[in-house]
């Protein structure tokens, strides 16, 4: 009996495993092989193809032999940084196949279908629908999950309307000015660390600017967030960081189906970080309550925690996913801007010169405030400019959650569509025959005068899921270039090697180095 009883639970396991095996069989041969093909077959009903959808992992392979190892471009360019065909460094498969294909074609990513749309027209009708129906794309959440969570860049309907909501107030135009003093005290910080290192370089300093330029928008971000607790943000901000360099290290990885489940020594890795990040808020949010009330934007987003009825758990995950996000929209995107910015400047004499002399002429010595940085229109061109050929977000991409037509596209649900903005924003045809030139003329007359079709130039996206931050992000830029333009006279250094990578945002793969000087 004994025995026939340990029998009938081997039989019991052994018929479970395989029907779980067998489910799974049928999963993946739903997932990698019936559902792109069926997907294919209704696009290719309107004359949309593209590469071969291959069996296993869709194009990463074609992806990564174009960008080496972890997604990052291999050699240095060889065009001067400040003519540069960005999306051609990047993506040169994309170029590849919109020969082959055209400007609308289909490729496969996984288990997801990639509709790569790049029409004018359909862009615009893809990136301003308002409909909930069109969403961020879920597979993102589930590729960027420990770090992003269900926070207001991954979440769509109700719940991402809701996140919007709470937070957009804490970042419109008129509190953003209140927030110039800390972002000059931060900028303050940055030039005493170059004055120290000038100093100890006996009057000039080969700098390497990208993790310098990091610290600034992280400690202001942790300011502008966090408010008084802020020097617990920076700690929080550093484990976070160390979270998305682990994620960074695999791109394209989050795309195998059921990877990010195994206990790999990467994934133990960020599983730890997570845990470490959501008990260092929730441990925050604890010392503030009971401490009393601020205002900024960690208060705003416990007020919408506890204004939306969620259970303690839920609160605590929207509490913790939104810091996350705030964070990782913010942080990356300004400091990256900054330097590309900086480079192009330190490669262009008569640009520096030109909005170091409006800095002087418009501020007079003094600290800047909300007006004088309105007043300066050059410098304002130099960051349109550098987001253009730099934009950090180079791809802006979207959902079907049912079927849905845009223009004359119908677009079947659950297939992602994708928009290059690096190519978007230096295609010839819109910018003109300069279109690949560092011109910040080219803004003279606002984005209208720049292009045939401003609503092309979207470094900050465009409709309902346009950046949150963008007001703060303007005035960090101009706070921050403004006092160093004034404060040093640099050039490219020669150990500056220009190699433009995609990691989350697009970074320079080994920094930018310059040669500063204190004027
Ligand atoms: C130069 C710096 C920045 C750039 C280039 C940038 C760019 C973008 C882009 C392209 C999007 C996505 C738009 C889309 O998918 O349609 C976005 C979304 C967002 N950004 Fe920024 N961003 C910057 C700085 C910031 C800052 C400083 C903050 C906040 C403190 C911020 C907060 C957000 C938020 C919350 C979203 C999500 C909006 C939503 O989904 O409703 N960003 N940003």
């Amino acid at each position: 009996m004994e025995l026939l009883h340990g029998f009938d639970v081997k039989m019991l396991v052994s018929t479970v495993a395989l029907i779980g095996f067998v489910g799974l069989l049928v999963r993946l041969y739903r997932g990698l092989v019936a559902e792109p093909k069926r997907l294919r077959s209704l696009l290719a009903k309107q004359g949309i193809t593209g590469p071969p959808q291959a069996l296993l992992l869709g194009n990463i392979s074609e992806i990564k032999k174009a960008h080496g190892r972890g997604g990052n471009a291999k050699a240095p360019s060889s065009e001067p940084p400040t003519s540069h065909n960005l999306a051609a460094t990047i993506f040169p498969f994309f170029d590849k196949w919109r020969k082959q294909f055209g400007d609308v074609f289909v490729f496969g990513l996984g288990t997801t279908q990639i509709l790569y749309v790049i029409k004018p027209e359909a862009v615009r009708e893809i990136t301003t629908c308002t409909s909930l129906d069109l969403g961020k794309p879920t597979y993102q959440f589930k590729q960027r999950g420990p770090l992003l969570g269900k926070g207001i860049l991954t979440s769509n309907g109700a719940s991402w309307a809701h996140q919007r909501k709470v937070m957009a107030p804490e970042l419109y135009m008129e509190k953003v000015k209140g927030m110039i003093n800390l972002i000059t005290e931060s900028s303050n910080t940055l030039v005493n660390l170059w004055n120290i290192k000038i100093d100890a370089g006996k009057g000039v300093a080969d700098i390497k600017i990208d993790n310098d330029l990091r610290s600034f928008s992280g400690d202001v971000i942790s300011r502008a967030c966090f408010g008084s607790s802020y020097t617990k943000g920076v700690q929080i901000f550093d484990k976070l960081r160390q979270l998305q360099e682990a994620m960074g290290r695999k791109v394209f990885g989050g795309a195998v189906p059921g990877m990010r489940h195994l206990p790999t020594k990467s994934n133990r890795e960020e599983w730890a970080l997570e845990k470490e990040v959501a008990r260092l808020i929730l441990q925050l949010v604890k010392e503030r309550q009971a401490a009393g009330h601020e205002k900024d934007l960690l208060q705003m987003i416990l007020e919408g925690a506890r204004a939306s009825d969620l259970s303690q758990d839920a609160a605590d995950s929207f509490i913790v996913d939104n810091c996350k996000n705030i964070y990782l929209a913010g942080y990356e995107t300004t400091a990256t801007s900054a330097t590309w910015c900086l480079m192009l400047l330190a490669s262009n004499q008569e640009w520096r010169e030109r909005i170091r002399a409006e800095v002087l002429q418009v501020c007079q010595g003094r600290v800047p405030d909300a007006d004088m940085l309105r007043k300066m229109k050059q410098l304002t061109m130099v960051i349109h400019e550098s987001l253009r050929l730099y934009p950090p977000v180079t791809i802006m991409s979207r959902e079907a959650f049912k079927d849905m037509k845009f223009g004359d596209i119908h677009v079947p649900k659950s297939v992602n569509v994708w928009t290059s903005v690096a190519t978007i924003h230096t295609d010839p045809e819109i910018w003109g025959p300069d279109a690949y030139d560092f011109k910040p003329e080219r803004f003279a007359n606002g984005i209208t005068g720049a292009c045939k079709l401003p609503y092309l130039y979207m470094p900050f996206g465009l409709g309902p899921r346009v950046c949150l931050g963008q007001n703060l992000a303007m005035i960090e830029l101009k706070v921050v270039i403004a006092l160093i333009v004034t404060n040093f006279s640099f050039s490219l250094s020669p150990n500056y090697s220009h190699r433009p990578a995609q990691r989350l945002v697009v970074e320079p793969e080994t920094g930018v180095d310059l040669l500063m000087k204190k004027l």
